[in-house]
């Protein structure tokens, strides 16, 4: 049993848990942005929260390769209507796909139970935001920036730059007042990476683990899938699900997911499996 705070709420990560991907971004990368609204946002959740998730991420910023960056006022208006609507009608933790401090600050006033940073709070005013709101924080790799992330990626070697990154990310959560204990590491796929960092990358999930964190992991639908497979975005659910299951059996225990009922069932069995003397 190992219990980590959400909120008003807490999770076992000891087992493995389903973070279904809501996208209220008009270009988001694999739903198109079909969740502008709030009911459809709101039913969305739903279908979520009934096939098994245990976090709903909510993210305001499209931060796929290429994406426009978004000003902070649209980011508010995107996330926090949608936060809010969702802690009035289901009991969920909601985690925050952000890296603005403004809107950390509303989300933690809302109700938020987990920030999900994609840039590990290195936007100016994030760290001290975040650090106010005693929530837990995911903090996750990122080479660059979205607009450029993918071009030519290079490391000396791919892991120890990422855990080394991530560990620089730790010291200095630390010292503005973060326990350890509330930080869950995300070697960040996709962001500014190529096939070869991204399989390496999965294959050594269980250096994060060791360093003594929990660790996510957002492969759903992603680019590595396609380029191993050869598929669309839309035929990658099985591709995802077999990285999934790797990061499984390698100590993740947070799965970032636009699928949440197909991964509900495969952990639910190979972490019935795992667990048996
Ligand atoms: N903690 C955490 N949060 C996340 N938020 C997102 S948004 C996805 C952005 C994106 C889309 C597609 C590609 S690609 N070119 O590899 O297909 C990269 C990034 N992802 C993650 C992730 O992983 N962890």
């Amino acid at each position: 049993m190992s219990l980590m705070l959400f909120g008003d709420k807490s999770l076992d990560l000891s087992l493995p848990h389903v973070m279904g991907i809501l996208n209220v971004t008009p270009d988001s990368f694999s739903d198109g942005g079909s969740f502008s609204s709030l009911d459809s946002a709101l039913f969305q959740t739903q279908k979520m929260i009934r096939e098994g998730a245990s976090i709903i991420d909510v993210g305001g910023e499209s931060t796929r390769p290429g994406a426009t960056p978004v000003t902070m006022s649209q980011e508010l208006d995107r996330v926090l209507p949608v936060l809010e609507a969702i802690k009035e009608r289901f009991d969920i933790i909601v985690s925050v796909d952000t890296s603005t401090p403004e809107v950390i600050r509303e989300s933690a006033t809302l109700g938020a139970g987990l920030i999900n940073d994609v840039r590990a709070l290195e936007r100016a005013g994030a760290l001290e935001a975040a650090a106010q709101a005693d929530l837990p924080i995911c903090l996750m790799h990122m080479k660059g920036v979205p607009q450029t992330m993918q071009v030519k990626p290079d490391y000396s070697s791919v892991v120890a730059d990422v855990s080394d990154y991530l560990m620089s990310r730790v010291v200095v959560c630390e010292a503005a007042g973060v326990e350890r204990s509330r930080l869950i590491l995300d070697p960040g796929i996709g962001f500014g990476k190529s096939l070869e960092h991204n399989l390496v990358l999965l294959s050594h999930t269980e250096h994060f683990k060791r360093l003594g964190f929990d660790v996510l992991i957002g492969v759903s639908r992603k680019t590595m899938i396609g380029d191993v497979l050869n598929l669309p975005v839309d035929q990658r659910l099985y591709g995802t699900m077999g990285a999934n299951a790797a990061a499984y059996t390698k100590g993740a225990r947070i799965f970032r997911v636009h699928d949440v009922k197909p991964h509900v069932e495969m952990l639910e069995l190979m972490s019935r499996i795992e667990r048996e003397v």
